[in-house]
């Protein structure tokens, strides 16, 4: 499976990093493919060296102005124009979406994936990954938008909240 993952380009504490490693080496063993931005820093390049060092695969979608800053000795590597580009790809070349802790550059991308799903352009899973319980707020934000009716369909077909790495992947190969 290919697994669109994104995450933090910051170091974050254990308290983060910790389900990041578990929930890769999880996509590694599986032989699954992690799709992600490409970079080599922080939580991203956890999940990058998680993944390798369990055996899964690593495809890359960098972005011009920060492909100086792409993971060396990955199996894919592409480079997209611009920032909107480069997000068209990574849901392009996913069949599953996972989002993990991350800071706004990650909410963008989990926004627009949801937005695109809202409106019926691509259905594909998609989980965020509540580490450490991270997207609390975010999921009682969601689940008040469901109840008070700004969603034109079931939150639960949107998105699905995983406390940990296993979880997510039981939902995705679900
Ligand atoms: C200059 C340097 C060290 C570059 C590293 N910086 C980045 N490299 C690759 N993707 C990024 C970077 N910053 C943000 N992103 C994108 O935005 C998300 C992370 O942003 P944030 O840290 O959550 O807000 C990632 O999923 C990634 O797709």
């Amino acid at each position: 499976m290919n697994i669109t993952v994104f995450c933090s380009a910051a170091d974050l504490d254990e308290h983060y990093v910790r389900p990041a490693r578990a929930f890769a080496e999880l996509i590694g063993k599986a032989g699954h493919t992690m799709i992600w931005g490409g970079s080599d820093t922080g939580l991203m390049k956890v999940m990058a060296d998680g993944v390798q060092a369990a055996g899964g695969r690593l495809a890359g979608v960098s972005v011009d102005f920060l492909a100086h800053k792409a993971r060396q000795g990955v199996d894919e590597m592409v480079v997209a124009r611009d920032l909107a580009e480069r997000k068209a790809q990574l849901l392009d070349r996913a069949d599953a979406v996972v989002v993990m802790v991350g800071g706004l550059g990650t909410l963008d991308e989990a926004t627009e994936i949801l937005e695109l799903k809202k409106h019926g352009l691509h259905g594909k899973p998609v989980v965020l990954l509540n580490a450490a319980g991270f997207y609390d707020g975010l999921q009682q934000q969601l689940r008040r938008m469901d109840a008070d009716g700004f969603l034109p369909l079931p939150l639960d077909s949107l998105v699905h909240f995983a406390d940990d790495g296993a979880e997510a992947l039981t939902l995705l190969e679900a």
